[in-house]
C-alpha cells in the first residue's frame, strides 16, 4: 500500500465518470461534450438535466414530456409544508432549512423504500426531489417574511417558477432566461466536494435522499457553495466602509484572511462560468443604471489576478448577478443546492451503475504502543 499523502485528495483520479469535464488550465467546462458557454446560451434547465441524467440531449417530444413530469413533482404535501412552515418559524437559516425539508421529502416519498438498484423508482425520485426543492424554499423565504406560500404553477418552466412562487409575481423575460442560464452553469462540476460527499454516502447503498442531503450539507461551507453568498456581504462591507474596493482587499488579505470568489482545486486560469456571470452582472447593472457592484467587482479581480495569481470563481460574479435580482443573499447557496442536485443525482446514480465502497485510508501517525492505565488510577 502507498503511503504517498494527497492532503484534500488533489489530483486524485478515484473513478470514471461521462458526466462533466473541466480543463483547468485553459478554462474549459463541458456536460458530456457540450460546452458549458453553449449550454448556458442555448439549453434550458430541464434539458441540461435531461442531458445529465439520460446521456443525451432531449429531442421536442422527450423534453415535453420530461417538462410535464417535473412539473406534475413540484407540489409538496402537507406533511412536507408543516416541516418548511416549522423551519421557517424557527428562523432557521435557509441552507440548512434545505438540507433538513430535503431529508424530510424522503418521508413523504412513495418510493422511499425502493431499493437503489430500482432505476423507476430512482427516476422518479430524482424528479420529485429536484422539482420540489426550488417549491420548498421558496415556501421558506415567504413563511419566514409573514406571507403565505405561492402555489407552483403548471405553465411556467422550472427557473420562471421558482422566481414566481419566490416573489408571487411571474418574472420578466430577462429574470427568468437569467435565472434559468444560473441554474444551467450551476448543475455539474466533476467530483467537486458535495458531489463527490453525496458519491460517497451513496457508495454505502444508502438511498437517494441521504446521499442528497449529504451533498447538501457539504455545498454549505464558506469554502465551497457558501462562498458566493460571502462575496455578496465582502462587497457590501466594502461599501458601507467607503473604502477603496482594492484597499480593502490589501487590508483583508493583509489580515491573512481569503477573498471570498477567488481561487479553486482545479481551474488555474478563470472559470468559464464566471465570464458569463460577469457578463450578466454587468447587464443587469446596466438596466437599473447603476453598475457599481459590477465595477467594484472587477477592480478586485484585477487587483487579485495580478498581485496573487488568482482568478475568480463561479461564485464571485453569481453574487452581484442574484442580487441585482432581488434575490436575498441567505437565498444564494440554496439555490446552488437548487441547480446542482441534478449533477448530484447524476454522480449518484452513475456511481450505482457500477457500485464499489468508497473508503480511502489515513496514515497513521498517533502512537503504537500505549500503555492501557484502569480509570482508577489514571
Ligand atoms: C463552487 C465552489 O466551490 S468554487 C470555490 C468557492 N470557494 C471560495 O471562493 C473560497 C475562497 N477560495 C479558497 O479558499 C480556495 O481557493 C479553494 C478552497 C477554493 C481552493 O483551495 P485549494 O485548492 O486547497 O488551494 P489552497 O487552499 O491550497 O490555496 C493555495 C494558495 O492560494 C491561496 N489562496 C487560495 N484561494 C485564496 C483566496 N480566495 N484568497 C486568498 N488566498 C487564496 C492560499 O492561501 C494558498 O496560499 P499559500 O500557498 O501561500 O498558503
Ligand atoms: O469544482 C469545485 O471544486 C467547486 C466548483 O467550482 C463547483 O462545485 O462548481
Amino acid at each position: 500500500m502507498s503511503t504517498e499523502l494527497k492532503r484534500g485528495l488533489e489530483g486524485v483520479v478515484v473513478t470514471e465518470s461521462d458526466l462533466s469535464y473541466i480543463d483547468g488550465d485553459i478554462g474549459r467546462l463541458i456536460y458530456r461534450g457540450y460546452p458549458i458557454e453553449e449550454l448556458a446560451r442555448q439549453a434550458s434547465y430541464e434539458e441540461t438535466l435531461y442531458l445529465l441524467w439520460h446521456g443525451e440531449l432531449p429531442d421536442s417530444e422527450q423534453l415535453a414530456s420530461f417538462a410535464e413530469e417535473m412539473v406534475a413533482a413540484r407540489q409538496l404535501s402537507d406533511g412536507v409544508l408543516e416541516i418548511v412552515r416549522n423551519l421557517a418559524e424557527a428562523d432557521e437559516e435557509p441552507m440548512a432549512a434545505i438540507r433538513t425539508i430535503t431529508s424530510a421529502l424522503a418521508a413523504y416519498d412513495p418510493d422511499a423504500d425502493a431499493d437503489v438498484t430500482n432505476a423507476a423508482a430512482n427516476d422518479r425520485k430524482s424528479r420529485r426531489i429536484t422539482a420540489k426543492m426550488p417549491t420548498a424554499l421558496a415556501a421558506f423565504n415567504r413563511i419566514r417574511n409573514g406571507k403565505e406560500p405561492v402555489e407552483p404553477r403548471d405553465d411556467l418552466d422550472h427557473a420562471a417558477n421558482f422566481l414566481y412562487m419566490l416573489n408571487d409575481e411571474e418574472p420578466d423575460d430577462v429574470l427568468a432566461d437569467t435565472f434559468d442560464m444560473a441554474l444551467v452553469l450551476h448543475a455539474d462540476h466533476g467530483l467537486n466536494a458535495s458531489t463527490f460527499s453525496g458519491m460517497v454516502t451513496a457508495s454505502t447503498l444508502a438511498d437517494l435522499h441521504s446521499s442528497v442531503t449529504s451533498a447538501i450539507g457539504t455545498l454549505s461551507g464558506s469554502l465551497h457553495g457558501g462562498a458566493n453568498a460571502n462575496v455578496m456581504k465582502m462587497l457590501q462591507e466594502i461599501d458601507d466602509s467607503q473604502m477603496d474596493p482594492v484597499d480593502w482587499v490589501v487590508d483583508a488579505i493583509d489580515r491573512g484572511e481569503r477573498i471570498a470568489g477567488f481561487g479553486h482545486r482545479v481551474y488555474n486560469v478563470k472559470d468559464p462560468r464566471a465570464n458569463i456571470l460577469g457578463e450578466k452582472s454587468e447587464e443587469l447593472g446596466e438596466a437599473a443604471g447603476d453598475t457599481k457592484w459590477y465595477e467594484m467587482s472587477v477592480a478586485i479581480e484585477e487587483y487579485i489576478a495580478e498581485e496573487k495569481g488568482l482568478a475568480p470563481n463561479v461564485d464571485f460574479y453569481s453574487a452581484t448577478t442574484y442580487y441585482q435580482m432581488g434575490i436575498p443573499i441567505d437565498l444564494f447557496t440554496p439555490i446552488f443546492a437548487v441547480s446542482r442536485v441534478g449533477g448530484w443525482i447524476a454522480h449518484i446514480l452513475e456511481q450505482w451503475e457500477d457500485n464499489r465502497l468508497i473508503r480511502p485510508r489515513a496514515k497513521y501517525t498517533g502512537p503504537e504502543d500505549a500503555e492501557f492505565v484502569p480509570l482508577d488510577e489514571r
